[in-house]
């Protein structure tokens, strides 16, 4: 196949891959649709690229402005994975630096193709598009992904050996005879060049997919796991989990208790101040609760205004002293909504299982009821049953 039917397919291919990432990408949820957008704007700007090599073949445009133009419209298609990227990941970048890349390389090559410094055109050009692939590595490699997550530490390696690549490009003048003056010209690094392109093309466009559907999957592990306002776990995850710690606690022949948790007078934070304002109050509770229980302790939110708190291996004694150091904690977190401050409270039932049968509907039952007691006494305060 001669290069020239090579970069009509790889136009096709990049445009078509490009048009159907932008058919499907609406139904996603926000942050992968605006992924998906920028990956697909990126492929067709890398399909702009190619073609514009089989237009000037077909002398279709004058060559200097097909060698300038596909190289900034390749490194802007490169830095729009680095978008997609950090788009998915729900990061912020800076877009005023990356348009500044952008622009820069469309100066340089303009600059250079006038000036007729073409191996000077060639180093800037590998050493911008070397950058970019680094920093979609280092994007890609960054630890914060949840661990697991292979599928980021693969495309990242890719982006780092095609990233080295490049560079080996920027310093070809210092290793080769002759260095390179057109993007035809024909030498190993050329060849290594070309064929790491080639490569992170269709590979890179596997692993973004893949990348999307691991998002996907996230996603929709989040939603089905977590309460969306509060992001703790919600009623039916947490049943789930306490489950499985009655077996252990029944197996290990160890207490386990429960907390049901309700914030006092909550109609009176909505009816005063607002549905957002009881939203907020809702979360500020919630993250109290998180700062002040033990990492292996079960925190959800059952329903409206009701919190549980599944605490394994703690007898009805230190499960009070819990309940009363977060009811403590809820009283003196503040919580300003507005710049007015909001008093919170909240009455806590406590139950223990100390012996057969462990079973969490009985735990479930004997909270509740000592929760009624606290509330019937007054409220902000803890009982035990
Ligand atoms: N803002 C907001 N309010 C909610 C949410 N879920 C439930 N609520 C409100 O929580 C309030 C619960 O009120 P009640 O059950 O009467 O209890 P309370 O006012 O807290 O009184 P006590 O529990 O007896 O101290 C209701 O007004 C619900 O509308 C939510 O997700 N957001």
């Amino acid at each position: 196949m001669d290069p020239y039917t090579f970069y009509t397919l790889l136009t096709l291919a990049s445009v078509g891959k490009a048009g159907m990432i932008l058919l499907v990408a609406p139904q996603y949820p926000g942050r992968i649709t605006r992924g998906m957008y920028a990956w697909a704007l990126g492929g067709l700007m890398m399909g702009m690229n190619f073609a514009l090599f089989v237009l000037t073949a077909r002398s279709l445009v004058p060559e200097p402005v097909a060698l300038g133009g596909a190289v900034t419209l390749g490194i802007g298609g490169t830095l729009l994975v680095f978008v997609a990227v950090q788009e998915l990941r729900e990061r912020v970048y800076s877009k005023f630096a990356l348009l500044g890349v952008f622009v820069f390389a469309a100066v340089a090559n303009a600059y250079t193709l006038h000036a007729g410094h073409d191996g000077l055109r060639i180093s800037v050009n590998s050493v911008l598009a070397a950058a970019v692939f680094f920093m979609i590595a280092h994007a890609l490699l960054r630890p914060d992904p949840p661990s697991g997550r292979s599928i980021y530490r693969v495309t990242g390696f890719l982006a780092l050996a095609i990233s080295m690549v490049l560079a080996i490009r920027a310093v070809s003048p210092l290793i080769l005879d002759s260095p390179i003056v057109h993007p035809m010209d024909e030498n190993w690094v050329q060849q290594l060049t070309y064929s790491a392109i080639l490569v992170g093309n269709v590979l890179g466009s596997l692993c973004f997919g893949l990348i999307v559907a691991e998002e996907l999957n996230a996603e929709l592990h989040q939603l089905a796991s977590f309460d969306s306002l509060t992001r703790i776990y919600n009623r039916r995850v947490f049943e789930n989990l306490a489950t499985d710690e009655l077996l252990r606690a029944r197996t290990k022949r160890v207490p386990v208790s429960l907390l049901m948790i309700d914030i006092d007078h909550f109609k009176q934070v909505n009816d005063r101040h607002g549905h957002a304002a009881g939203d907020a109050a809702l979360v500020r509770v919630a993250e109290t609760m998180e700062e002040s229980l033990r990492h292996r302790d079960l925190l959800c939110r059952y329903g409206g205004e009701e919190f549980g708190v599944l605490l394994p291996a703690t007898a009805r004694a230190q499960a009070l002293r819990i309940a009363e150091r977060l009811r403590l904690a809820t009283m003196h977190a503040g919580f300003l909504y507005g710049g007015e401050a909001i008093p919170l409270t909240v009455s806590i039932g406590v139950a223990c299982i100390e012996g057969p049968p462990y079973d969490l509907s009985l735990l479930k039952h004997d909270a509740d009821r000592a929760l009624y007691v606290a509330k019937q006494a007054g409220r902000n305060r803890v009982a035990v049953v």
